[in-house]
C-alpha cells in the first residue's frame, strides 16, 4: 500500500492533473487553431515532438478562449477564503455570480461584480493619486502579492506610465528603503546561513517548472552602490518585466538575491536592515557559495533555466560570466544586455547622423561592465562588417574611467576588462580634455556618477559634431549624467539623446524634443524569451548582435522625426517577439538549440508562447 504523505499525494495528484490537462489542452489547441484558420497538423507535428524549450502553457489557461473554462489548481482545487488568498488566482471582484457560488466565494466579497476593465480603471485611478513615487511603487507590490494577473494587465496596458513605478527609476530608491517598506517577501533569499543547504532551499520555492532566475548579490545596484540583501527590488522588478514585456509566464520566473553581507556602513548599522549584519564575504568563502548555487540551479530546474546575472559589482561580474558560460545557459545584463540595446540604438542613430558605425569614434564615461560591454559588442559589430581584426575595430573606441583615459601607459595597473582599450595617447585626465582630444561623434555615460556631462562637455560635442549623439546610460535618474533638458539646450536642439532612466519631453526653441531610453528592459525580456522557445543550451554573442538587429529596425520614421533612436514602449511586446525569433533563429543556426523541429515562422511561435495576463473562467 502507498503511505500517505504529502509527496505521494502531490506524485496522485499531479498524474491525474497531467492527464485530464493534457486531453483538455489538445483539444483545445485544436480548435483555437482552427478558428484561427490554421492548420492544426503543424502544431500537432510541433507537440509531438514535445515541447522542448517552449513556454510551457501545461494548464491551458492561456490559450483558452474567454468561453472555455479552465480549473484554479493547486495541491487541491482552491477555494473560499484561500482562493482570495491566492495572488495566482485570486480576482477579487472580479469572480462571476457561478465562481462565487461554485467557490465557496459567497459573503467573502461584497455584491458587486466588477470586470477586469473596471477593476484596472479604478487602480489606475488610484495610483495616480499618490504624489511620492515609492507609494506607487508599493501599491504596485502589493497588488502583485494580491492579484498577479490584475498587476500585470496594468503594467501591460500602461507600460509607459508604470515602467518608471515598478523600474528605474523608483525601484532604486524602493531598494534603498527595502528593509522600512519590508511588508510581505518576495524572492528566494539565500544567504551565507545556507551554505550546504541550496538545493533544500531551492526546493522550498513553491513552483518546480523554473524558466528564468535573476539573481543579484546586491553589491551594485544601479548606480546606487551596495545595497547588500535590499537589492532583491531588482531581480523582482526585472521578472515583472520577463512577463510584462517578455511573456514568459510568472510562475516560471524566479528572483534570487544572495546574501553575503554587505559594505555599506549604513545598512549594517539601520535597524531595519533585513540582511547578514556583517561585511561582504570575498575570495574562496563567495566562490563556494555562487558555485554551489549554480550546481543546485540546474540539479533543480535542468539544463536549459537561464541564469541571468544582475548588478554584481565587476570584480565579480566578469569572473562569473565567464566561469559560468560554458557549463551554463547564463546572462549578464548589465554587460550583455546593455551592450545590445546600446548597439541598436547606434544602429538605428545612423539614419539621423549618417555614415556607417565604422565612421563614427566612440567615448565613453565609465569603463565598467556596461562601458567595456557595449564597447566590446560594437567592435565586433564592426568588425564583422568591415571583415577588419577586432584589435583594429577596437581603436575606434576610447574609454575613460575614474582615473582618466584608458591608455597604453596605464596598461600594467588595468583591470583584465580595460586592458584592450588601452590605446597609444598621452595620458588625459579629465572627461573634457578628452572629448577635445578624441573628438568623439558619440559620447556615452556609463559612469553611475551624476552630472558628469557638463555644459563644458555638450558644448565642445557640439563644436565638431552637427548631431552630437550623447546617451546618458546611468540609472537612476539621479546619477544620469545629464538631464535630457540639458543636452537639448546645450547643444541648442542639436543632440540625438537617450537615458537610462526616462525623461519626459522637452521644448527647446519652439521644438519638443522626445528623449529614448536606453535600458537593457527592451532587451532582456525578448532575448530570454527566444532562448526559452528555441531551447537554447547556451548564450553566444551572435545572438546578441541578432537582438540588437531586431530592436534597431523597429524603429519606425515617425520615431526618427521626433529625435527617438528606439521605438516606444507601448509596442514592447510586438518587440520582444521579433527579438526572440532572431534569438532563436541564430540559436538554430549556431547549433545551440534543442527544441526540434524549429517552429517554421519564429515570431507566431514566440507571439504564441506569451503569457496573457486575462481572467480565465474557473469551472
Ligand atoms: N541604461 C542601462 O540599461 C544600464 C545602465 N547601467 C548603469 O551604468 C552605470 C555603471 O554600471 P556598471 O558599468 O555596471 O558599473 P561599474 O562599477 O562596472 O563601472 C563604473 C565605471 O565608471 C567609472 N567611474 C566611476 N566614477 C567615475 C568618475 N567620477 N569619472 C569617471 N569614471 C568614473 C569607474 O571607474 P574605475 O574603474 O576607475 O573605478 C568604472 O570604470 C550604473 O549607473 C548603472 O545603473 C548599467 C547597466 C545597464
Ligand atoms: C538597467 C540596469 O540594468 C542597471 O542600471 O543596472
Ligand atoms: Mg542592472
Amino acid at each position: 500500500m502507498i503511505p500517505l504523505n504529502r509527496s505521494n499525494i502531490l506524485k496522485v495528484v499531479g498524474v491525474e492533473r497531467r492527464r485530464v490537462v493534457r486531453k483538455f489542452f489538445v483539444a483545445l489547441m485544436e480548435k483555437t487553431v482552427k478558428m484561427n484558420g490554421g492548420d492544426y497538423s503543424v502544431v500537432e507535428e510541433e507537440s509531438k515532438a514535445g515541447f522542448g524549450g517552449g513556454v510551457e502553457d501545461v494548464y491551458g489557461e492561456d490559450s483558452a478562449t474567454e468561453d472555455q473554462l479552465v480549473t484554479p489548481w493547486t495541491v487541491s482545487v482552491a477555494s473560499g477564503y484561500t482562493l482570495l488568498r491566492d495572488p495566482h488566482h485570486n480576482k477579487g471582484l472580479g469572480f462571476n455570480e457561478k465562481e462565487r457560488d461554485a467557490h465557496y466565494l459567497r459573503g467573502l466579497l461584497p455584491p458587486a461584480v466588477f470586470t477586469q476593465e473596471l477593476q484596472e480603471k479604478k487602480l489606475m485611478h488610484n495610483l495616480r493619486k499618490y504624489d511620492v513615487p515609492l507609494h506607487r511603487y508599493m501599491a504596485m507590490m502589493d497588488l502583485q502579492e494580491r492579484n498577479e494577473r490584475l498587476f500585470y494587465k496594468l503594467l501591460i496596458d500602461n507600460v509607459e506610465e508604470l515602467l518608471p513605478v515598478v523600474y528605474t527609476p523608483t525601484v532604486g530608491e524602493a531598494c534603498q528603503k527595502y528593509g522600512s517598506i519590508f511588508s510581505r517577501p518576495q524572492g528566494l533569499y539565500i544567504s551565507l546561513k545556507e551554505k550546504g543547504k541550496i538545493l533544500e532551499v531551492l526546493k522550498n520555492w513553491p513552483e518546480k517548472s523554473i524558466q528564468v532566475i535573476v539573481v543579484t548579490d546586491g553589491e551594485r545596484i544601479l548606480g546606487l552602490g551596495d545595497l547588500g540583501c535590499q537589492g532583491m527590488g531588482i531581480p523582482v522588478g526585472k521578472l515583472s518585466l520577463y512577463t510584462a514585456l517578455g511573456g514568459i509566464r510568472p510562475s516560471a520566473c524566479l528572483p534570487v538575491t544572495i546574501d553575503v553581507g554587505t559594505n555599506n556602513e549604513q545598512l549594517l548599522k539601520d535597524e531595519f536592515y533585513i540582511g547578514l549584519r556583517h561585511k561582504r564575504a570575498t575570495g574562496q568563502e563567495y566562490a563556494e557559495l555562487l558555485d554551489e548555487f549554480m550546481n543546485a540551479v540546474k540539479q533543480n530546474y535542468g539544463e536549459k533555466v537561464l541564469v541571468q546575472f544582475e548588478d554584481f559589482a565587476n570584480h565579480n561580474a566578469f569572473e562569473l560570466l565567464s566561469r559560468y558560460r560554458s557549463t551554463h545557459l547564463v546572462f549578464n545584463d548589465d554587460i550583455q544586455g546593455t551592450a545590445s540595446v546600446v548597439l541598436a540604438g547606434l544602429i538605428a542613430a545612423l539614419k539621423l547622423v549618417g555614415g556607417t558605425l565604422a565612421d563614427h569614434t566612440f567615448l565613453f564615461l565609465g569603463a565598467g561592465e556596461a562601458g567595456t560591454g557595449i564597447a566590446e559588442l560594437i567592435a565586433l559589430e564592426i568588425s564583422k562588417q568591415t571583415k577588419a581584426p577586432l584589435e583594429e575595430t577596437r581603436k575606434k573606441i576610447w574609454l575613460v574611467d575614474s582615473r582618466g583615459l584608458i591608455v597604453s601607459s596605464r596598461k600594467e595597473s588595468l583591470q583584465h576588462f580595460k586592458k584592450p582599450w588601452a590605446h597609444e595617447h598621452e595620458p588625459v585626465k579629465a572627461l573634457l580634455d578628452a572629448v577635445k582630444a578624441i573628438k568623439p561623434t558619440v559620447l556615452i555615460g556609463s559612469s553611475g556618477v551624476g552630472k558628469t556631462f557638463t555644459k563644458e562637455v555638450v558644448e565642445a560635442m557640439s563644436s565638431f559634431n552637427k548631431k552630437p549623439l550623447i546617451l546618458a546610460l546611468s540609472n537612476p535618474t539621479s546619477q544620469s549624467e545629464c538631464t535630457a533638458e540639458e543636452a537639448y539646450t546645450w547643444s541648442k536642439g542639436r543632440a540625438i539623446f537617450a537615458s537610462g532612466s526616462p525623461f519626459d519631453p522637452v521644448e527647446y526653441d519652439g521644438k519638443v524634443f522626445v528623449p529614448g531610453q536606453a535600458n537593457n528592459a527592451y532587451i532582456f525580456p525578448g532575448f530570454g524569451l527566444g532562448l526559452i522557445i528555441s531551447g537554447a543550451i547556451r548564450v553566444h554573442d551572435d545572438m546578441l548582435l541578432a537582438a540588437s538587429e531586431a530592436l534597431a529596425v523597429q524603429v519606425a520614421q515617425e520615431n526618427f522625426d521626433k529625435g527617438l533612436i528606439y521605438p516606444p514602449f507601448t509596442n514592447i511586446r510586438k518587440i520582444s517577439a521579433h527579438i526572440a525569433a532572431k534569438v532563436a533563429a541564430k540559436a538554430y543556426e549556431l547549433g545551440l538549440a534543442s527544441r526540434l523541429p524549429r517552429p517554421k515562422d519564429l515570431v507566431k511561435y514566440a507571439e504564441s508562447c506569451m503569457y496573457s495576463p486575462i481572467y480565465r473562467s474557473y469551472r
